[in-house]
């Protein structure tokens, strides 16, 4: 681990230091009483306390449930009553207040565990872990309705590492750092790549990441040679600090995953960074992920799509039509199915959406054998390997036609000058909604018009997959997680 200290400095944490940590807090953990199974929420940016009692958590057969600093008190109390946990943890300068009684509290850190209100007293029923017993909980925000808890096992962890490591993405020598919230599992794939290969964890200071300048500082600072996050931590960078970026001659290796890396805005990072391997990374947060493919090297011009390649070894990506008949002709798009040993155990408290993620095995239903419906679409090149054509549920209806919001951006996005657009639609009061586009162009760009942008799609797309409003903006917004937030964009115009 190397981490900032706060004050500009750097803290190391040697794995023999790590192990004693974890050692200790799971051993506090033990002294509280905590059964098997227990909840423990984790409120922690990543840091090296945080890992440790993570891992403490693991030992110690407690789920941990990983939530952000700036989760709001209604969303973590929802949580809380949802799923009843025995402890909240936060550091010794978390802010929160307010956590019901029924949940004991404590702070972590340098000290240990200092408890605040012990947990209810339980009866221990569970002497022995088991690797199918839920491991951990995400939140996602859920594209639909309420948050959805992703229960994922031990067994499920475990055996997404072993996948994850045999893309030899890093060694001892490499320093990982990590640049997603600790309540997106972006991070914990970062955290299982960096100790499962031996290397050094760098946690990215939060208020580093909207400052290129400050960002490109302290990787610079910690010497980290590989940097795992969603392709909007780059923009900033890549808009404002390219020569900064091509002068960080330690960085060797970028993973992205959680949306698609706007095409102009990677081969100026690829033009930047020429001898790294760029790894976009595909899946969803009920399988942990899914593929690991590399970028070509240099990207060719007229590829129009990254591929999302073929599931980690050990697990494997099918396309099916609306009947569930596989699909193997190449570019005949289907839904995503994996079949793989880290589909997670199911959502919190939710049989019905947990049914509609798992299915039967579209190719042996009557096996039993369970597979993750992704809810993306996808077609297949010439060799088997998939290209993501974005999720099923964002298939927008315009005037009654069918629109693939990624085939909107990808247009705009093959107009000179501009380097990321976010496609939406907008609805309208009492009348047929409107697709709306937000573009963002290289700084050095000579001023580009919303009508040529307009223009120049309508040279290719039919007249409903044209944006209805456009604007040229400096910055995307994006989610807690780090993805383009369509909600604010939308909400901007109406
Ligand atoms: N490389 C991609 N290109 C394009 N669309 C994508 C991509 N990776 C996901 N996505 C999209 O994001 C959805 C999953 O969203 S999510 O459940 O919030 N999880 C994530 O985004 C992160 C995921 N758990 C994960 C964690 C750690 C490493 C890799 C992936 C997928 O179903 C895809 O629609």
């Amino acid at each position: 681990m190397v981490e900032s200290d706060g004050v500009g400095g750097l803290v190391t944490t040697t794995y023999r230091e790590l192990a004693d940590r974890v050692e200790r807090y799971a051993a506090a953990l033990l002294d509280l009483g905590l059964d098997i199974g227990d909840r423990v929420i984790l409120e922690s940016d990543t840091s090296g306390h945080a890992i440790a009692l993570l891992l403490a958590c693991s030992k110690a057969g407690v789920a941990f449930i990983p939530v952000s600093p700036e989760t709001p008190d209604k969303r973590l109390h929802s949580i809380i009553s949802t799923t009843a946990p025995a402890l909240h943890l936060q550091s010794p300068t978390g802010a929160r207040q307010g956590i019901p009684a029924e949940v004991g509290t404590a702070r972590f850190g340098p000290n240990g565990l200092a408890v605040e209100r012990p947990p209810v007293a339980r009866v221990r029923h569970r002497r022995e872990a088991s690797a199918t017993d839920p491991a951990y909980m995400i939140f996602t925000s859920g594209t639909t309705g309420r948050p959805k808890g992703v229960v994922m096992s031990h067994r499920g962890v475990v055996a997404f590492y072993r996948g994850m490591l045999a893309a030899g993405i890093v060694g001892t020598e490499d320093r990982v750092a990590t640049t997603s919230p600790l309540q997106f599992d972006f991070s914990l794939l970062d955290i299982g790549l960096a100790l499962g290969s031996g290397a050094t964890v760098v946690p990215v200071p939060r208020a580093a990441l909207p400052w290129p300048r400050r960002f490109l500082a302290f990787l610079n600072e910690a010497e980290v040679t590989q940097v795992n996050g969603v392709p909007s931590i780059w923009r900033g960078v890549l808009r404002h600090e390219l020569a900064g970026l091509a002068e960080l001659e330690k960085l060797r290796g970028v993973l992205f995953c959680g949306e698609d890396f706007p095409l102009p805005e990677l081969r100026l990072l690829q033009r930047a960074r020429p001898n790294a391997r760029l790894v976009n990374c595909y899946g969803a947060t009920e399988s942990m992920a899914a593929s690991f493919t590399d970028v070509p090297n240099p990207l060719p011009d007229e590829l129009e799509k990254l591929s999302i390649g073929f599931a980690y070894p050990g697990a494997e990506m099918t396309i099916v039509d609306e009947d569930l008949v596989p699909i193997t002709e190449p570019g005949v798009v289907g839904h995503i199915h994996l079949r793989a040993p880290s589909l997670f155990t199911g959502y919190w408290d939710d049989p019905e959406a947990t049914r509609a993620a798992q299915v039967p095995d579209p190719l042996n239903p009557k096996s039993g054998q369970l597979v993750l419906r992704t809810g993306d679409l996808a077609y297949q090149g010439a060799d088997g390997e998939l290209y993501f054509c974005g999720r099923a549920d964002n298939q927008v209806q315009i005037r009654g036609n069918r629109v693939e919001l990624g085939e909107v951006e990808r247009r705009i996005l093959e107009f000179p000058g501009i380097t990321a657009a976010a496609a939406l639609v907008l609805p309208r009061a009492d009348k047929e909604p409107v697709l709306g586009a937000f573009v963002v162009t290289a700084k050095d760009a000579q001023q580009i018009s919303e009508n040529e942008i307009r223009a120049f799609c309508k040279e290719t797309l039919p007249a409903y997959m044209t944006p209805h409003e456009l604007r040229v903006v400096d910055s995307l917004p994006v989610t807690p997680n780090g993805k383009i937030d369509r909600k604010v964009l939308a909400a901007s115009v109406a």
